[in-house]
């Protein structure tokens, strides 16, 4: 199959908006999850393939990978959105901690990016029209977090690999990043950490998961941006 759009962490939240708002017939949707959820067998439907993939290991990635070099001869994007928000913690050491967190966010992006080059480029050869790889970070890249530390730490890494590889694939592949600070919250959130939170940016609202989706349509549709960070921070840097 050619011009598919490659999504990691497709099974919820921001993930599962993306999805449904790229899946078509010319860019067939494919997306990787972990849980067993309804929301996969609602993406069946719709024609979206669903892989099983779990980067905490790098066999998982190769076998991701392995996939998508048997299936597709081309791709449109790859969407790099799969994260585990870990916070630091007395139940897990430091050290795996850190680990989980640059296995998911820098080692799947790294690996994953150099493997899908070749096709990504060879959507540019039969388009005439760039690929795109899409890296979602985080608003601590920029100032860090006390509770989030390693968390913060890999996605500043893999905020840096945005940079690194624009440089390498341009002009057929635009890489860039999108940094937002809230966008939803969770189900376990209190409402006191949500008024808190709304409280640390301008517009005070949590935007959602369309506030993700027309970023990345936006990026998508450029012909000209690389090796950007979008902001999607609701004025949080100036409060
Ligand atoms: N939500 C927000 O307000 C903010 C989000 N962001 C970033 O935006 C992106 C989307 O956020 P959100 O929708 O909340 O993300 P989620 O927390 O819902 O995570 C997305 C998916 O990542 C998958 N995932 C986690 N670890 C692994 C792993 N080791 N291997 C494979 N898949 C994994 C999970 O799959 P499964 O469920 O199938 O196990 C999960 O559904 C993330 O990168 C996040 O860091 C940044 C700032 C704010
Ligand atoms: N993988 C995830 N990363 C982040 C999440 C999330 O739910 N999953 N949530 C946040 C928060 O919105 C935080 O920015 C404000 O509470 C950050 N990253």
């Amino acid at each position: 199959m050619d011009n598919a759009i490659v999504i990691t962490g497709g099974g919820q939240r921001l993930g599962l908006a993306l999805a449904k708002a790229l899946h078509s017939k010319l860019t067939p949707v494919v997306i990787t999850y972990r849980t067993e959820r309804e929301s996969i067998a609602e993406l069946q439907k719709l024609g979206i393939t669903c892989i099983k993939a779990d980067f905490s290991t790098d066999a998982g990635i190769d076998d991701f990978n392995q996939y998508i070099q048997n299936h597709y001869s081309s791709l449109k994007a790859v969407i790099h959105n799969a994260s585990d928000w870990l916070a630091e913690s007395t139940t897990v050491s430091a050290s795996v901690t850190m680990q989980t967190m640059m296995q998911v966010h820098v080692q799947a992006p790294y690996q994953l990016n150099l493997a899908f080059q070749p096709l990504l480029e060879n959507y540019y050869q039969q388009n005439l029209s760039t690929a795109s790889i899409i890296h979602l970070t985080d608003f601590v890249v920029d100032k860090g977090s006390k509770k989030h530390i390693a968390y913060a730490a890999s996605k500043a890494a893999l905020a840096n690999l945005t940079l690194s590889f624009s440089a390498l694939l341009a002009p057929k592949v635009k890489v860039n990043s999108i940094a937002p600070s809230l966008l939803m919250f969770n189900e376990s959130d209190s409402e006191s950490y949500k008024q808190k939170t709304l409280q640390k940016s301008l517009m005070q609202i949590a935007p959602g998961e369309i506030e993700g989706v027309e970023a990345v349509q936006y990026l998508l549709n450029s012909r000209y941006i690389t090796g950007h960070t979008l902001h999607l921070n609701g004025g949080r840097h100036l409060v």
